[in-house]
């Protein structure tokens, strides 16, 4: 079960979009009053038609015919024109709050701490960065600008109606009650089905995502009709929903259907009697048919965009949730140092009842290379991913450079700790491209120092060096080369390494390349291999989420403890031990 991110109530989603449009006021001002000299200037055409019937009517000059019908093509020039340029306003306009909206909201995603994404699923995230985009940016661009030409010609069509003869506007508003039922118990009913969707979909894709993602473990442990069953159940529950919004959407149409046709025969049957009572002119009649006629088209842009919009609200209102879930830009933070510190920590996944590590004190001396150690499962990726700022420790406190280690995340000028992990994402985009996200300005001589610092010399054999687009099938050493070479870019003062090296096999030019790169800087290094704990100055001992041992790890051996039998145990099955270790540092034996 995931926690979706909070979605906005009605009021913050509107509070938002007001502050958007209010900063282009001028802009937005000068558009609807175009809009609103389009409607006028078309709001002219029915009368005109209507006066031509009645000079035709009554015979008088034809002089007059052409003087009308040159208003009329000047009414419809001035409303095409103010039409054009009104929307072409209205679409800057929105566009530009829009951009501006999907930048706020794509920063605010990436301040959204890694244990909330985790807590939300990331195709929560994913979903509202793409589909509730798409749907706001779709309505904004087509749906709402014919929805606010729709609206001015509504109203000055019906005071159009209203001036010719009160009681045309009044058989035409009989539609109106029809109209008002369809668009509220719409309204009711879709708001909340089109948000239910969201969510259901997004539920549907994050099953996707994982079995996509798992593949490995779904077929090791035959979970596909598991894994399908899931899929298919989240499917049909996002299929229901959306069919009970399409029946809501039938039900809507039909009633306006039949709304229009009310008013429609309403207006006949009235002018047929005000005619036959000469009260008012053929001309009148046909002018008042002609107004109501122009109303379906708006009418029916109006309520039919109330879907469009609906929609984007449910989306706006996701979107907004995303700002929402986020502390709002944090001001940068100064470190003091690469000092390293845990105090009393204890963290428990979102999800899970024990807590990963608890109570863990540690000291790591800025520029110091500290050493975890410890099974399978005992804590240390867990505390690395705390150091990294990643998430907060549920108690005690992790500080970096004398800041808390979330705050560190964002320190100002280079990052103040980077972590590489065996996962090295790439972007698509040159070997450049990718190295550059470390640190934007770096030149190509920069760059491609950095590659041969961590031993990556296949990159100067690539067809266009590091401007190549990066290779598809990069192993897992090329990979880290990466990750590696990124980490000498930003030189962070606190790097922390989680197996970075465990692909090095016999071959130890990786390990030389991380001896490289925590050269100067803080360092911890999370050991898939024992060797490591030869040049560190601290080692630390995990065991069930608990550090156990620590200190200089040459103290560890003399001590006899846990790193001892570990270290005796690693070293029976290596023929050779690493120097240091060897006469100098090995155990006296007591
Ligand atoms: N995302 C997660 N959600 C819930 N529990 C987790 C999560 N990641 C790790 N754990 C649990 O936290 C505990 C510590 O795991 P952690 O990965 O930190 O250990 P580790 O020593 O780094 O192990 P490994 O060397 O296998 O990565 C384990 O019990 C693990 O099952």
């Amino acid at each position: 079960m995931t926690h979706s991110l909070p979605v906005a109530s009605v009021r913050e989603t509107a509070r938002t979009v007001r502050s958007l449009l209010t900063r282009r006021r001028g802009l937005l001002a000068a558009t609807l009053a175009l809009l609103l000299t389009c409607s006028a200037s078309a709001l002219a055409i029915p009368p005109l038609l209507g006066w031509i019937v009645d000079i035709v009517l009554s015979g008088v000059g034809a002089w007059r015919i052409w003087l009308t019908a040159g208003s009329l093509i000047a009414a419809g020039v001035l409303s095409a024109a103010t039409s054009l340029l009104g929307g072409r306003l209205l679409v800057i306009c929105i566009q530009g709050s829009l951009s501006e909206l999907r930048e706020d909201v794509f920063a605010a995603a990436m301040r959204i701490d890694a244990t909330t994404i985790e807590r939300a699923g990331s195709s929560d995230v994913v979903s509202r960065l793409t589909r509730d985009v798409e749907a706001v940016t779709e309505a904004g661009s087509e749906v709402l600008p014919r929805f606010v030409s729709a609206l001015f010609t509504i109203v000055l069509t019906a005071v159009g109606i209203a001036a010719l003869d009160p009681f045309l506007a009044l058989a035409a508003l009989s539609a109106v009650p029809l109209q008002l039922v369809a668009v509220s118990r719409f309204l009711r009913r879709s708001r909340p089905l089109y948000v239910q969707l969201r969510c259901e979909e997004s539920d549907r894709g994050q099953a996707i995502i994982e079995s996509v993602a798992g593949q490995e473990t779904v077929r090791t442990y035959r979970l596909a009709p598991f894994r399908l069953g899931l899929i298919a159940e989240r499917s049909l529950t996002a299929v229901e929903t959306a069919r009970a919004a399409g029946k809501a959407r039938n039900v809507f149409n039909g009633t306006l259907n039949l709304a229009e046709f009310t008013g429609l025969a309403a207006v006949l049957a009235v002018g047929f009697w005000r005619v036959e009572t000469v009260e008012i002119t053929v001309g009148t009649v046909t002018a008042a048919a002609l107004f109501f006629h122009r109303l379906f088209i708006p009418i029916g842009d109006l309520l039919s965009s109330v879907d469009d919009l609906q929609r984007a609200q449910a989306g706006l209102e996701r979107l907004v949730g995303v700002l929402r879930s986020t502390a709002p830009a944090q001001p940068r933070y100064e470190i003091r140092d690469g000092a390293v510190e845990l105090r009393g920590v204890t963290f428990t996944y979102p999800q899970a009842s024990t807590a990963a590590v608890t109570d863990l004190t540690l000291t790591v001396p800025s520029g110091a290379r500290a050493v975890f150690v410890g099974a399978s499962g005992s804590g240390k990726s867990t505390t690395a991913h705390l150091i990294g700022g990643l998430a907060a420790p549920t108690c005690g406190s992790v500080i970096v450079g004398g800041q808390p280690a979330t705050r560190a995340a964002q320190a100002s000028g280079k990052p103040a700790v980077m972590l590489v992990t065996q996962e090295t994402h790439l972007f698509s985009g040159t070997l450049a491209d990718n190295l550059r996200l470390a640190r934007a300005d770096a030149t190509d001589d920069e760059l491609r120092t950095a590659l041969r610092a961590v031993g990556a010399h296949w990159a100067a054999d690539l067809p266009g060096g590091i401007n190549s687009p990066v290779p598809h099938d990069l192993d897992e050493q090329r990979l880290q080369h990466i990750a590696l070479a990124r980490v000498l870019l930003a030189d962070p003062p606190v790097v922390v390494l989680d197996e970075a090296s465990a692909h090095a096999g016999a071959d130890s030019a990786l390990d030389r390349a991380v001896d490289t790169v925590v050269h100067g800087r803080t360092a911890i290094i999370i050991a898939h291999r024992l060797s490591h704990t030869e040049n560190a100055d601290i080692t630390a001992v995990f065991e069930a989420g608990r550090i156990i041992e620590c200190g200089e790890p040459r103290e560890l051996l003399a001590t006899g403890g846990v790193f001892r039998s570990l270290w005796e145990a690693w070293a029976r099955g290596h023929e050779q031990l690493p120097r240091t270790f060897q006469p100098p540092l090995a155990p006296k034996e007591k």
